[in-house]
């Protein structure tokens, strides 16, 4: 049930509008401006405020600057009636952010069709952000395995980058690749494969803290800058992610397996102007790592 707050300093027409609000099937409660107001959607948030402004002059108008400011209320939806016949109330409370004002005397029946329509607007609003939100999840992540996609991974590395240059902290990268992937695929299936990439993936995330950044930078090679880590750091967790992986039985279809991976572990040195040259050099320690057998991680 739509639950709707009416909050007005005069008691008996609170009453009224609650009456229409719950004819018309909404669950509706009634507060006084300022605290009284703040403290009832603290304890339980509106899908819609009803507030009376008798006066753009008058403290009724601070209820809704705050209701406005304040990060748990901002999103509700406002529905302003100004009691009083002065314009300047309609156009202050909508400058305000007041979804939508009517005058008094109000018909209760217009006032019941500017609600469905504010709480309707609000609605398409809500699925919007979602939506935003969800594309910008996709825009940013690998598909498969819902790490860090390589245009983002490296727009979030250049941020730390930058950072740690500016505050002269420490900045380390891990480049990763499966060894002999192609044999995987040609052994067990493509679908085999991709299990093992989500494998490795899960294993990096599972092993790196919340604020690394871990990117599939492409086919079965992937990434991790770990800003604030220093070298002998990036090693450690370089040797897990490469142990664990060792470690990890794969089960396709009742085909078990296991992967390995080749490491290239570096930092950020005085002379890196750019990420993209810690990058190149852990590609080359990467490439260093295969030539030396393999399932080791090189550090420089
Ligand atoms: N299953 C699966 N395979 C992929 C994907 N992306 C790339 N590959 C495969 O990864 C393999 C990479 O092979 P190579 O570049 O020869 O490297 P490798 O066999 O791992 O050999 P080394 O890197 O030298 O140890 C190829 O067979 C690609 O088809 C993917 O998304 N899923």
């Amino acid at each position: 049930m739509t639950r709707a707050l009416v909050v007005d300093q005069n008691v008996e027409r609170a009453k009224n509008t609650e009456f229409y609000l719950q004819q018309e099937g909404y669950k509706a409660a009634i507060t006084r401006p300022g605290k009284p107001c703040k403290a009832n959607c603290d304890t339980q948030l509106p899908d819609i405020i009803v507030l009376t402004v008798d006066n753009w002059q008058d403290q009724t108008i601070n209820t809704l600057i705050e209701l406005k400011s304040a990060t748990k209320t901002k999103s509700v939806p406002v529905l302003v009636i100004a009691s009083c016949s002065d314009p300047q109330t309609l156009i202050y409370s909508l400058d305000l952010g007041a979804h939508e004002c009517v005058l008094e005397p109000t018909e209760p029946q217009v006032l019941a069709a500017r609600i469905r329509s504010v709480l309707a607007i609000s609605e398409r609003q809500k699925k919007l952000e979602l939506a935003n939100k969800e594309l910008a999840q996709l825009a940013s992540t690998d598909a498969l395995t819902h790490v860090y996609n390589r245009r983002h991974f490296f727009t979030q590395s250049h941020a730390e980058f930058a950072r740690a240059k500016r505050y002269n902290r420490g900045l380390s990268v891990i480049m990763l690749d499966i060894d002999d992937f192609k044999l995987v695929n040609d052994r067990y299936g493509h679908a085999a494969g991709d299990m093992a990439l989500v494998s490795l993936a899960e294993c990096c995330r599972s092993i790196v803290r919340e604020s690394d950044i871990v990117g599939r930078l492409g086919g079965e090679e992937f990434a991790v800058c770990c800003p604030e880590a220093d070298l002998e750091g990036a090693k450690i967790i370089a040797e897990r992610i490469r142990g664990q992986c060792e470690q990890t039985l794969l089960n396709y279809q009742e085909q078990h397996f296991c992967i390995t991976v080749s490491l290239g572990v570096t930092r950020l040195n005085t002379e890196d102007s750019s990420f993209e040259s810690i990058m190149q050099r852990a590609d080359k320690l990467l490439y260093s790592a295969k030539d030396q057998g393999r399932n080791c991680a090189i550090a420089c």
